[in-house]
């Protein structure tokens, strides 16, 4: 299923960097870029293309970025609160996880722990939303985080049971980690990338944390006007699921930046899907429409 979605996806991908946001070359292109630029004093943007290449060493940390998640650190586990969109899509994504993880490390996919053996960081780990289930899978959990509440919080939620209890929080950046030449098979960062200083920077740190041929998976959403209708107009300002300027469209990446961004950093990836959300059952699922939420698997290159 997942090849045929990896292939249906990167020939969309094709499409996309046939016609869509990297290419100057059309007219509906240009009419895009001039409405952006007319949005561009409401959006505060940061235009991405213009963005130097910092050094991987640089900080990913954005001090604003942070503060949004200090202010609600208390409702990690509140599975109504503003972090309920990850809490529902967290099923989803760990499926695309244990598919594509199992499949690279030759695990089982289904047995219950089939990640005995590997060692995993989630990188802007929040409360421990992602690790604590991936400790459950039998992984070797090193979770990290900016914001030192969201790592006081993971790891009293994490105590409340022994396997989770395995997990080691740690309030620090990938690049620091970079710094002490901490190495995991598996790097992780769902959701992560739209809320650091420089992801190009960021990839290089995600990179150097993975072992050669070891994995990386990155979650984020998509600077597509969908996006803009759907993750911040509606998610914000319609339906509240998430605090009013909690994203900033022009700090998405499309998934031909993630993609590019990635491979400078020696990642190639691999597979990609896409999140839909069903209104009627409130459930998401894995799609291969990447114009929203999307996640992304890629190896280290040897
Ligand atoms: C939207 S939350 C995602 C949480 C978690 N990855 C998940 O998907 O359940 C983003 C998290 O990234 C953290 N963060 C933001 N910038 C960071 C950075 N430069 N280094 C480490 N963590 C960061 C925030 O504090 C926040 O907890
Ligand atoms: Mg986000």
């Amino acid at each position: 299923m997942f090849h045929t979605m990896f292939s249906r996806s990167l020939y969309q991908l094709q499409k996309l960097s046939r016609r869509n946001d990297l290419s100057l070359h059309n007219s509906s292109t240009k009419f895009k870029h001039a409405v952006l630029a007319a949005f561009q004093p409401i959006l505060h943007t940061r235009p991405y293309a213009n963005n130097p290449q910092p050094a991987a060493s640089a900080s990913s940390v954005d001090q604003a970025e942070l503060a949004k998640f200090a202010a609600i650190a208390e409702s990690w586990w509140d599975a109504e609160g503003p972090f309920k969109p990850l809490h529902v899509m967290n099923p989803t994504r760990l499926t695309f996880i244990r598919s594509t993880l199992c499949r690279h490390f030759g695990k089982d996919p289904f047995s219950a722990r089939p990640f005995e053996g590997l060692k995993f960081i989630d990188v802007g780990c929040g409360g421990g939303i992602l690790s604590e289930p991936l400790a459950r899978m039998g992984a070797s959990v090193t979770g990290i985080d900016a914001v030192e509440k969201n790592i006081k919080i993971a790891q009293v939620h994490a105590d409340l049971d022994p396997v989770a209890s395995s997990i080691e929080y740690r309030c620090t950046t990938a690049e620091n980690l970079v710094e002490e030449q901490m190495k995991f098979d598996a790097v992780l960062a769902l959701e992560v990338i739209e809320h650091v200083a420089n992801p190009a920077g960021f990839c290089k740190s995600l990179s150097a944390l993975t072992v050669p041929n070891g994995a990386t998976i990155v979650s984020t959403i998509n600077r597509s006007m969908r996006a803009y209708a759907t993750a911040i107009i509606a998610a914000e300002y319609i339906l509240h699921w998430l605090p009013k300027g909690t994203h900033q469209w022009s700090s998405f990446l499309t998934p031909e930046e993630l993609v590019l961004t990635l491979q400078r950093a020696s990642i190639s990836v691999e597979e990609m899907a896409g999140f839909a959300y069903d209104p009627l059952t409130g459930q998401w699922s894995l799609t291969d429409d990447i114009g929203v939420n999307f996640i992304a698997f890629g190896i280290k290159k040897q």
